[in-house]
């Protein structure tokens, strides 16, 4: 009996919650939403020794905030999420640490591909952005197996970067622009006059061609720089930054970063006008 009563009270505790999440959405769908926000999910270590946990249990934690997170992003109608779940950096650490942080990572994308996840709730197309060749052989067939399963959705877009940095994408990006050029021009490449690549060209072969450019950037932690994440994307994204380490981050801090986004969308018009 007390447990079904607690069971209802929670039923009503999140359709409540869910109501007030659909008018606040109303409200802010007057202004121009996101098409796509991208994460820096900053802050799980430091979430674990804040509360007396094991270091892997804030990335546990980290995850369900994830979760939570792109539940309101879909619920706003933001198509493209971006998250930047692993930098090639972050192989330097502890090797302990980086297997039982890929290890979770394996879990949680075999999860994605449960009936009752995210993804398959709200139509998610799974990208796995980065060098995927520097994931372990488990991880990256992961991957790729949540890439195939989700490749029919197009409701919405989840891109994931692992074993990612913006200057490994940018590099990678050259080398088969070049590849291309060369093989197109072959030997009078040396010989032509004309620019031999031009931004178009490098674009196309960014990882991130998947996707439009970010809107809003959010790091959360209150940590202020971009660590080597989208710099090439971001040239006109607002950037975000919550105090909040990342598995305490809130569907508040979503609407305040819209906000952020909805007033330097009008000064920039008014700007524009002036010009
Ligand atoms: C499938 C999928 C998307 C899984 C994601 C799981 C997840 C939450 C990964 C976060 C990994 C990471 C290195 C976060 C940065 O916090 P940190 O470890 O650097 O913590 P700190 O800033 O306190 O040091």
């Amino acid at each position: 009996m007390g447990k079904q009563s607690s069971n209802l009270a929670t039923q009503l505790i999140e359709g409540l919650c869910s109501f007030l999440r659909r008018c606040i959405c109303a409200i802010l769908s007057a202004g121009s939403l996101p098409r796509h926000v991208a994460f820096i999910m900053d802050g799980n270590r430091r979430y674990a020794k804040k509360q007396g946990l094991l270091e892997g249990d804030g990335h546990r934690v980290g995850f369900t905030a994830l979760m939570n997170m792109l539940k309101y992003c879909y619920e706003m109608n933001v198509k493209y999420v971006t998250v930047y779940a692993f930098s090639i950096e972050n192989f330097k650490r502890r090797p302990d640490e980086v297997q039982s942080t890929m290890q979770l990572i394996q879990e949680k994308i075999e999860s994605l591909l449960e009936k009752e996840s995210i993804v398959n709730q709200y139509g998610v197309r799974v990208h796995f952005i980065g060098n995927l060749k520097l994931l372990s052989k488990p991880v990256r067939l992961a991957a790729e197996r949540a890439m195939n399963a989700t490749a029919h959705n197009s409701r919405a877009m989840l891109a994931i970067c692992i074993a990612y940095t913006s200057t490994d994408e940018i590099t990678n990006s050259v080398e088969e622009t070049c590849k291309e050029k060369m093989n197109e021009l072959g030997g009078n490449a040396a010989d032509s006059k004309e620019p031999l690549i031009d931004v178009a060209d490098v674009e196309k072969h960014m990882y991130m061609a998947v996707a439009p450019d970010p809107d809003i950037i959010i790091r959360s932690s209150g940590e202020t720089r971009l660590s080597n994440f989208l710099l090439w994307q971001s040239a006109s994204s607002l950037l975000y930054t919550p105090r909040a380490l990342w598995p305490e981050i809130r569907f508040y801090h979503l609407v305040r970063a819209i906000l952020d986004f909805q007033r330097n969308l009008a000064s920039l018009e008014t700007k524009l006008k002036q010009c």
